[in-house]
């Protein structure tokens, strides 16, 4: 087969281009062509994300953008590039990481920027080879869509291909191209790079392109005596601090919160060992390769201020005064608890703040830790206890029901002028029945692997749509099948 990768004539799908980060010039990146991958097929497609970026979705499903998005052609106007970044790993600095398998195509008109991940080596994949397993960008695929659909900021995807092309990981598998969609890739580490590196310039470049680009009120900050490069910290640090408070009230572990997947504009970005808690464990640790439990599940808020600090450090010369970064960072514990409450509340139904209300939501936390429940499956069927009055499914998640009475004794003190119907909307809409739990998504890969992708679409349409009822399918809302516990998920992707 012809992989047509140097020779063809780029595809117009008329998508207005004007990459304004390729505009930032040569030291920022490695302009270079995605490498062949041999006869690709579609895996899934996600027509929602072709409408965001204005392709039109019934070309999506065409072999002329299977081909442009496995990185076989090029697309008309785009300028595909690998940018440099680095990165603290596991709470070491790694030096010089950079887009070792995702290459950028460029930035639509309307400001949202295309990448390919796995589409072959660049000067900065080290020992890597630039690819992307199937398993791994299944994962990937289907946890971007329902991140979205529970309404937590995220990279999306656009589509994944697969080939028979062999990757060796642990064991032999094949290798898959998944296609996202941002607004930008920019992360922590991209910031740590330069001022490691002391080509403040480039950083100085690079944080003024983040501020007109993405945050233009942090300039009105300069009117105020504040940098806009402290500015910009704190905004930062205020969105992902709601970040942390959204993933941790839907329990939400990410499993590799290195800097370099610390997402500039509060994104959750690289979906590897991540899983959705089903029991709920405190200290759950979703990544194998995680031995001292640094990311687990109870740590994230602190791990992502400790991230916080790094890029503190990073934008120190541009921002000048150690006092005033650490000032940026001042709001990150308040706006953490305040949106953390808020989440809660709304899972509890609780329309209005009350002072005793922390007291409910630690007690009902140290409930579930203590009796390991299930963490979606409780939420929900407390929505549909007040919803019918009855509390008696919710008292059997528990080994012994009446260990909950004096917490259910207090909730409905707590609700008692409350009337039902909102309340019940507002939980149901809250607490998701559908989430991709690790066992869900294993499920869609083997299916896959046999050349079944009837299992993706289905939690694909589930979990864009994770708080419907979607009659017939309780299956996938029930509690994780024996196996699902020997399942182990490590940064190998
Ligand atoms: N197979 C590979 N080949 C080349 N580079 C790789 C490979 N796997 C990971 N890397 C690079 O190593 C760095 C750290 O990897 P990590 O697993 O955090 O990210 P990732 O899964 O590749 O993707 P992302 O963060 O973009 O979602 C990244 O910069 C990535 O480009
Ligand atoms: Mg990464």
């Amino acid at each position: 087969m012809n992989l047509r990768a140097e020779s063809d004539t780029p595809a117009d799908v008329g998508l207005d281009w004007r990459h304004g980060f390729a505009a930032l010039g040569p030291d920022f990146f490695t302009e270079l062509r995605p490498a062949p991958l041999p006869r690709p097929h579609w895996v899934g497609t996600s027509p929602d994300v072709a409408r965001l970026i204005g392709l039109d979705a019934s070309w999506l499903q065409s072999d002329a953008a299977l081909q442009a998005f496995t990185g076989n052609t090029l697309l008309a106007g785009s300028r595909p590039l690998a940018s440099v970044y680095g990165g603290h790993q596991f709470g070491v600095w790694a030096g010089q990481l950079g887009d070792g398998r995702a290459i950028l195509l460029g930035e639509t008109a309307g400001g949202m920027e295309i990448q390919l991940k796995g589409a072959g080596r660049t000067p900065y994949s080290r020992m890597g080879d630039g690819r992307a397993v199937l398993r791994s960008s299944i994962r990937e695929f289907l946890c971007s869509e329902a991140m979205h659909g529970l309404g937590i900021p995220t990279t999306r995807a656009l589509c994944l291909s697969g080939s028979p092309a062999p990757v060796h990981r642990e064991e032999p598998e094949t290798a898959a191209v998944l296609t996202r969609v941002a607004p930008s890739f920019l992360r922590f580490g991209h910031f740590e790079h330069f001022a490691a590196n002391g080509l403040h310039a480039q950083l100085q470049a690079l944080a003024d392109y983040t501020v007109d680009r993405y945050y233009p009120e942090c300039r009105a900050a300069a009117e105020r005596d504040v940098p806009p490069c402290a500015a910009l910290l704190r905004a930062v640090s205020e969105r992902t601090a709601r970040l942390m408070a959204q993933w941790q009230a839907v329990g939400f572990c990410h499993g590799v919160m290195n800097t370099d997947n610390m997402s500039i504009l509060g994104l959750s970005i690289d979906y590897g060992p991540f899983q959705f808690l089903d029991a709920f464990v405190p200290g759950h640790i979703c990544n194998h390769s995680d031995a001292q439990g640094r990311y687990a599940y109870d740590r994230q808020p602190d791990v992502a201020y400790w991230n916080l600090l790094c890029l503190a450090q990073a934008l120190l010369p541009l921002i000048g005064d150690p006092d005033l970064a650490m000032q940026a960072l001042a709001s990150y514990q308040a706006t953490f608890s305040d949106e953390f409450m808020a989440r809660m509340r709304a899972k509890l139904g609780l329309l209005e703040p009350r002072a005793e209300d922390a007291q409910l939501i630690d007690a009902i936390l140290l409930l579930l830790a203590r009796n390991a429940v299930d963490y979606p499956i409780f939420w929900r069927r407390l929505s549909h206890a007040v919803q019918r009055g009855d509390f008696q499914p919710v008292r059997d998640l528990f080994a012994d029901g009446a260990s909950l009475d004096p917490w259910l004794r207090s909730y409905a003190q707590r609700m008692a002028c409350a009337d039902p119907a909102p309340a019940a909307n507002l939980m149901l809409a809250s607490n998701p029945k559908y989430v991709l739990r690790k066992h869900l998504g294993e499920q869609a890969i083997r299916t896959a692997k046999q050349g079944d992708f009837s299992e993706l679409q289905t939690l694909q349409r589930l979990l864009g749509r994770p708080f419907d009822e979607h009659p017939g399918y309780d299956a996938y809302a029930a509690f994780p099948p024996d196996w699902a516990s020997a399942i182990e998920i490590s940064c190998s992707s």
